[in-house]
C-alpha cells in the first residue's frame, strides 16, 4: 500500500486519547526525485530544501500554522515539548532587510514567513518518510475537522511527475543598476572618507528578463543541481506562480541542540578549467589583500555578534570552497551556545552578515535603502528550517525569482578598499554564469 493511503488508515483509526496537541505520523516511502514529486503536487505552499552535504532533503505541502513576525518566531522557543515526542518543523525565511519596502513581486514572501506544513517528505541519508502533521485542540468539533483536513490533504498527493529540461529563457534583459550607475556607486564607496566609516558594503544587481514563459521552477532546480556541487538547494513557492529558487554555497548557521556552525564565505576568484591553474588561482585568492579583507570583515562581525550568545566560538584557518566556475574564501566558525539562546536570537544577531550586507550593518542597510534602486526581497535573505532540536539556514544568493511575467536573477559583490568597478561588475557576471548557463544554454 502507498504511504499516503497507510497514513489515511492510521488517521481514521486514531484513538481519541491521541487527538491531543501536535501530532505527527510518518510512513516509510520511496521517491525517485523530490523535485519531481513536488512538481506534481497541487497543494501549496510547496517548499523544498536540500542541505549542502546532500544527506538531508525536505519537500513540504500545505500549511498548518504560519509565523510571520519576529515575536512569533521568538515564542517558538518557549513551547513545551509535544506529547508525540516530535517537534514541529517550520520552513521558511526572512527577507534581506526587515525594514525595506517589498516590491509587489515579493509580496507573497513578506518580511518573515515560516510554514508548519501539513505534509512533509523527508530524506535523512537513504531513508525517506512521508509525514502528516496535525494540531488538535480540546474541542471535539475541531478534532474532527482537523482529521478530515489531514485526510483530504493526503488524498490530494499525486504520483511523481517526470522532470523535463527547463524551458529556455527568452526575453529582454534589464540590469538594475546598469554598468555606469554601478561604476558611480563603487567609486563613491571606495573614497577614503567613505571607507573610514563604512569599510564594506555589498552592492548587488537585479537582472530582469521580461517573459511570460518562465521555466518550471522544479525542472530548473533539478537541472541546476548536478552543476552546483557544494551548494544548498531550495525552492519556496508560497503562492502559485511565484517561486524563489537558489543554489547557494553559503550557510548562515546550523544549530544542533547547543552546538552552532557558521561561516564567513566571502572573497571570490574564477576557475579555469585546468586543475593546476585552479590551484594557482586558489593560492592567489588566499594571498589577496582585497579578498582577505572582504572575508575578515565577515568573520569579525559574526564572532563579535556571538559574544554573549556563545560560551565558546572558534574560527578555522582560511580554506577554499570550490564551485563549478568560482572559488570562494571560507572560514568556519564552530561554537557552543549559552543555554537559553533561541533561533530568533541567532537570526537577529547574525542576519544579514557582512557577506551580503556590509559593516557596520546599520549604516550599510541605510546606504542600500537609499541607493540600491531595486527591491532585494528575499535575495540575500535567510532561508531554512527551525525545530526545537535542530535549525539550519542558508543565505539566499545565486538565486532566481520566477513570476508570471519575469525571471529575476540576483548577484552581489563585497565592496571594500581596493575594489575596482569593472572587476566587481565582472564578478557579478561570474556569479550568474552557472544559472544562466542552464537558463540560456546556447548563450553561455
Ligand atoms: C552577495 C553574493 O555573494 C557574496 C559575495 C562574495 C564576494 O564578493 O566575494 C562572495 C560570496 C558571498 O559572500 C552573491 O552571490 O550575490
Ligand atoms: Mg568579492
Amino acid at each position: 500500500m502507498l504511504a499516503h493511503s497507510k497514513l489515511i488508515e492510521r488517521l481514521t483509526a486514531l484513538p481519541a486519547a491521541q487527538r491531543q496537541g501536535f501530532v505527527r505520523l510518518r510512513e516509510a516511502t520511496d521517491v525517485t526525485s523530490f523535485l519531481g514529486w513536488l512538481k506534481a503536487q497541487t497543494l501549496g505552499p510547496r517548499l523544498y530544501w536540500h542541505a549542502r552535504e546532500r544527506d538531508r532533503e525536505f519537500a513540504t505541502l500545505g500549511c498548518l500554522r504560519e509565523l510571520t513576525d519576529a515575536a512569533a518566531l521568538a515564542a517558538l522557543h518557549r513551547q513545551p515539548k509535544p506529547g508525540a515526542g516530535s517537534w514541529p518543523r517550520y520552513y521558511g525565511g526572512l527577507a534581506f532587510d526587515p525594514a525595506a519596502a517589498l516590491a509587489p513581486h515579493w509580496h507573497s514572501f513578506g518580511h518573515c514567513r515560516f510554514v508548519l506544513p501539513r505534509i512533509e517528505l523527508i530524506r535523512l541519508g537513504n531513508q525517506i518518510e512521508l509525514v502528516i502533521n496535525l494540531w488538535f485542540d480540546n474541542e471535539p468539533a475541531q478534532q474532527e475537522a482537523e482529521l478530515a483536513a489531514a485526510c483530504a490533504a493526503l488524498q490530494q498527493v499525486q504520483p511523481e511527475a517526470r522532470l523535463l529540461p527547463p524551458a529556455v529563457l527568452h526575453g529582454t534583459r534589464t540590469e538594475t543598476p546598469d554598468a555606469s550607475r554601478w561604476h558611480a556607486l563603487v567609486t563613491t564607496l571606495t573614497t577614503p572618507d567613505h571607507l573610514a566609516v563604512q569599510p564594506k558594503v555589498v552592492l548587488a544587481r537585479e537582472s530582469r528578463f521580461a517573459t511570460t514563459a518562465a521555466p518550471n521552477p522544479f525542472d530548473l532546480l533539478a537541472a541546476l543541481q548536478p552543476v552546483t556541487p557544494n551548494c544548498f538547494h531550495f525552492a519556496f513557492e508560497f503562492e502559485p506562480g511565484h517561486c524563489l529558487i537558489a543554489c547557494s554555497p553559503e550557510r548562515l548557521y546550523r544549530r544542533a541542540e547547543r552546538h552552532l556552525e557558521s561561516e564567513a564565505l566571502a572573497g571570490t576568484i574564477v576557475r579555469s578549467g585546468d586543475a593546476d591553474r585552479d590551484d594557482q588561482l586558489a593560492a592567489q585568492l588566499l594571498a589577496d589583500n582585497k579578498n582577505r579583507l572582504e572575508n575578515r570583515l565577515v568573520h569579525a562581525d559574526i564572532l563579535q555578534r556571538l559574544e554573549g550568545l556563545a560560551a565558546r566560538a572558534d574560527l578555522s584557518a582560511p580554506r577554499i570552497l570550490r564551485l563549478r566556475r568560482l572559488q570562494h574564501l571560507r572560514r568556519d566558525i564552530d561554537a557552543d551556545l549559552e543555554t537559553d539562546v533561541s533561533d530568533a536570537d541567532l537570526l537577529a544577531a547574525l542576519h544579514p552578515t557582512p557577506a551580503v550586507g556590509g559593516t557596520p550593518r546599520r549604516k550599510a542597510l541605510a546606504f542600500l535603502r537609499e541607493h540600491e534602486s531595486f527591491s532585494r526581497g528575499w535575495y540575500a535573505g535567510a532561508c531554512g528550517l527551525i525545530s526545537d532540536d535542530v535549525a539550519e539556514f542558508a543565505v539566499a544568493i545565486r538565486c532566481a525569482l520566477l513570476t508570471p511575467d519575469a525571471v529575476r536573477l540576483y548577484a552581489g559583490a563585497g565592496i571594500v578598499e581596493g575594489s575596482e568597478p569593472a572587476a566587481e561588475w565582472q564578478e557579478l557576471d561570474d556569479k550568474l554564469a552557472t544559472l544562466l548557463g542552464v537558463l540560456q544554454p546556447g548563450d553561455a
